[in-house]
């Protein structure tokens, strides 16, 4: 379980994140939402490790984590995708999975040694179980093609295998439909799903409302930093206060369904038009 405790994260005088207390069960697949500039992408920051809290606490299974280095996050289970692809693009999709192990990879060098074959064997299962969440992927058939010559929508799909390797108890999707179609939208939504585990939360921020409330089990709304509600897709959408602060009136859901659609239009075709973007 992941508890965010009274966060609080000031950039000079501005609060992003003003006092935020926030609980992520196991088995659960969450949405944070809310207007540009609501904060939700220093939630994600926060939560991976990006940059410290000015103040509060971020847990994992009772542990505090807030004050880790980032890999040591990554590490203690929290795993996240960002808004942008940001892949090894001249390594195959494969390869961009099976580098996730080699940071963490101390003291296999004397089994290396010592057991005949053992270095051969853990690559081979490696590989294998890379291999293995491709599939899961549904991008098996990319494996060794480069990564920056996939389609834009495998390349984010790929990001998020890439996050899956460690068997993360927490993953973090940072507007993981940014730049997909209605298609990709839809493969994603699906296969989301399929990632949910007994030991694991996904936390996904997204400005696709269709994706969030029919993807989500429960969903965080922020407004100026703040945790403005909270609670199932049915009880945001029957929200006065969410409909005020957020949508604004209901007549104005159609045009900002219409501005996400523009932005997800936008971010694709920049991904497109530069398939070397980090
Ligand atoms: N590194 C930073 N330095 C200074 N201000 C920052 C920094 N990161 C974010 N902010 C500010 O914090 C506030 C929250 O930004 P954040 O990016 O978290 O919002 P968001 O909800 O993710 O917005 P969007 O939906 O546009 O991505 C904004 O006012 C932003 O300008």
């Amino acid at each position: 379980m992941l508890e965010l405790k009274n966060l609080v994260k000031r950039f000079q005088t501005l609060v992003a994140t003003n006092d935020v207390t926030m609980t992520f069960e196991p088995g659960m697949i969450y949405g944070i939402i809310g207007p540009n500039g609501a904060g939700k992408s220093t939630l994600i920051n926060l939560m991976s490790g990006s940059f410290p809290p000015t103040s509060g606490e971020i847990v994992l299974n009772g542990s505090a984590v807030q004050s880790l280095p980032k890999h040591k996050i990554s590490m203690a289970g929290i795993a996240r995708t960002y808004q942008n692809v940001r892949l090894f693009d001249h390594l195959t999709a494969l390869e961009n999975l099976e580098v996730c192990f080699y940071p963490t990879d101390r003291g296999a060098v004397w089994k290396e040694v010592l057991v005949p074959g053992y270095g051969r064997r853990r690559d081979r299962e490696r590989r294998d179980l890379c291999y293995a969440i491709l599939e899961l992927c549904g991008i098996a058939q990319y494996a060794d093609m480069q990564a920056n010559l996939l389609p834009y929508g495998r390349q984010r799909i790929l990001e998020i295998a890439r996050a899956l390797v460690r068997d993360p108890a927490v993953l973090l999707l940072d507007e993981p439909a940014a730049g997909l179609n209605h298609n990709e939208t839809a493969d994603l939504t699906s296969r989301l799903r399929s990632f949910v585990k007994p030991h694991r939360s996904i936390i996904v921020v997204e400005h696709d409302m269709d994706l969030v409330m029919s993807l989500c089990d429960w969903i965080y709304v922020l407004n100026f930093g703040s945790l403005l509600f909270a609670g199932t897709p049915a009880q945001v959408q029957a929200s006065e206060v969410v409909q005020e602060a957020y949508l604004g009136t209901t007549d104005e859901l159609d045009e900002i369904r219409a501005l996400a659609q523009d932005r997800k239009a936008n971010l694709g075709l920049r991904a497109n038009a530069d398939p070397q973007h980090h």
